[in-house]
């Protein structure tokens, strides 16, 4: 392990924590430190939702769920602010783009949907249970849900302002699904100068096992910081209430 990270220029203080991570411990002030969930969705995590219509094995979910909820426990508690994200389009799929988009070729609820047509409508479609987060992480007052149509959450949303508006600099990222929209949002977070962080057990992958160990390589090699449920909770878990 190599020396520590230190983000800001005022790292005194009763808000500041040491997060253990790798390649190495980063220092953040938790005001400047949000939490981003991202597409804890049925679609995403409940068996009959989207990617286990799709065909994906979605068991390792469940284990995800808890410990998501564990980390948003000592968030709320920490004072940070929460950010729901949710994939999806609007009840007709114009926001999904037609075929002049790639996403309309390569997203698999699309192709699912046009393989069986009685699933029109039901994916990831808002107003549908497919669209809506899991039970288990229901937003409690105060936290942000903010739509996204894209893999990327900061793609056409109001993720940048929102965080922006906050004075936020750090991001710690948990949700589904590893190796697309968590990964294409913290690659995206980078490049827009945050601090990006994956709680590796928050997270889960689609596909095989060795997807979640290659973007575990690339946050920790090339685009930020990889932690724990237990690091994180142990460590923003100390702070005094803001
Ligand atoms: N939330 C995600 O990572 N989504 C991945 C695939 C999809 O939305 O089709």
């Amino acid at each position: 392990m190599t020396g520590e990270v230190s983000v800001g220029r005022d790292l005194s203080g009763p808000r500041i924590v040491t997060l253990p991570a790798r390649p190495e411990p980063i220092r953040v002030s938790a005001d400047e430190t949000a939490i981003v969930v991202i597409d804890m969705q049925n679609a995403y995590a409940s068996p009959g939702g989207y990617v286990d219509q799709a065909g994906f094995d979605i068991a390792g979910s469940a284990g995800t769920i808890g410990k998501i909820a564990a980390v948003l426990d000592t968030a709320r508690a920490a004072g940070m602010p929460v950010i729901y994200l949710q994939n999806g389009w609007d009840a007709d799929y114009v926001e999904a783009g037609g075929p002049g988009s790639p996403n309309w070729h390569k997203s698999n609820a699309l192709k699912t949907m046009r393989a069986r047509p009685e699933l029109q409508g039901k994916l990831l479609a808002r107003g549908s249970w497919d669209y809506e987060l899991v039970d288990a992480l229901a937003p409690k007052p105060g936290d942000i849900r903010l739509h996204k149509t894209r893999y990327s959450a900061f793609f056409n949303s109001q993720l940048d302002s929102t965080l922006r508006a906050r004075g936020i600099r750090n991001i710690v990222f948990v949700g589904i699904a590893t190796n697309v929209c968590v990964e294409s949002t913290l690659r995206d977070g980078f490049h827009l100068e945050y601090f990006g962080v994956m709680l590796e057990d928050a997270t889960h992958h689609l596909g095989p096992p060795m997807m979640q160990e290659a973007t575990v390589y690339n946050v920790e090699k090339f685009f930020g910081w990889v932690s724990t449920t237990a690091d994180f909770c142990g460590s923003f878990g100390q702070l005094p209430r803001e």
